[in-house]
């Protein structure tokens, strides 16, 4: 599997290059990054998608939202599968996506671990059971350096949970200034940003007399750089399509 980084020299390109390079059957053929003298690669870097000369057979993005339409348009003009797992995207920038899979396979998720995958499936079922009675809020914490609040992974367990409930609820971002109680209908969802935390999801379901919480914690951002890799041996050959880490783990 011939791959391109896209957000080489980021944080989780690096992991990329360094478990892609422990590999019999892939190879990061080049990278594009922003950021061209921060590392050496032991392969061509270039500043931009239209300067990229070889031949691919997917590219893996973790880069930033703002690079979404050179993206696309380096997948729909070298029919290149892309596995965008940069987070950040507006309304808009996803339906973008959804409109070039019509044409190329495109994967996109907010988190490319097992376990997040997993909690997504088990907080549709708790939401469905618990609702009623009780009071769902998600707690997201990450890293320092981290760009957008809250986490694309808190968002996707929102929507997973709002969906599966007929989006009857709102979601209100922290509650600064509110003078009002909290309403049935609504999910809090509240970013934490500290010193090195790769990525913490608590899902809280506060009830009366008792309370559930689904958590995750990701230890390593290797975890994100095995799901990334093993979406990208799934979309090499597959129709043009959005899919999703779901179909990757169904498979
Ligand atoms: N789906 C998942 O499982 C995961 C998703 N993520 C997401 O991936 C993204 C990247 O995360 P992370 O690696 O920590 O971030 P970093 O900031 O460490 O890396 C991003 C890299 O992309 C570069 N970049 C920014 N803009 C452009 C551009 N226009 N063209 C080319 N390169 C560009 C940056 O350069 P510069 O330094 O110059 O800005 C940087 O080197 C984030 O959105 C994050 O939320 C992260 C982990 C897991
Ligand atoms: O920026 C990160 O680091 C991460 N971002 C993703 C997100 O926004 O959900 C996934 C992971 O938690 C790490």
């Amino acid at each position: 599997m011939r791959v391109l980084l896209h957000g080489c020299n980021g944080r989780m390109g690096q992991v990329l290059s360094r478990l892609i390079s422990g590999m019999d059957d892939a190879k990061v053929v080049c990278g594009v990054d922003s950021n061209i003298d921060k590392i050496i690669n032991s392969y061509p870097v270039y500043p931009s998608l239209s300067e990229v000369k070889e031949e691919v057979d997917v590219l893996i993005d973790f880069s930033n939202h703002s690079c979404l339409d050179s993206i696309l348009k380096f997948g729909l003009d070298r029919k290149v599968p892309l596995i965008i797992c940069t987070t950040g995207f507006s309304p808009e920038e996803k339906q973008k996506m959804v409109e070039s899979s019509k044409h190329i396979p495109i994967l996109n998720s907010a988190n490319m671990s097992l376990g997040v995958n997993l909690i997504i499936s088990l907080v549709k079922q708790a939401a469905a059971v618990l609702y009623k009675d009780f009071d769902i809020e998600i707690v997201e914490k990450h890293h320092n350096q981290k760009l957008d609040s809250p986490s694309g992974t808190a968002l996707s367990i929102a929507d997973a949970i709002n969906s599966s409930l007929d989006n009857k609820f709102e979601y209100k971002y922290g509650r600064y200034g509110k003078t009002e109680k909290r309403t049935k209908n609504e999910i809090g969802i509240h970013a934490v940003r500290g010193g090195a935390i790769v990525g913490e999801h608590d899902v809280i379901f506060a009830g009366g007399g008792e309370i559930v919480e689904i958590s995750h914690s990701a230890l390593s951002r290797d975890v994100f750089g095995y799901g990334a890799i093993r979406a990208a041996q799934f979309i090499i050959g597959k129709a043009p399509g959005f899919y999703s880490m779901k179909d990757v783990i169904e498979e």
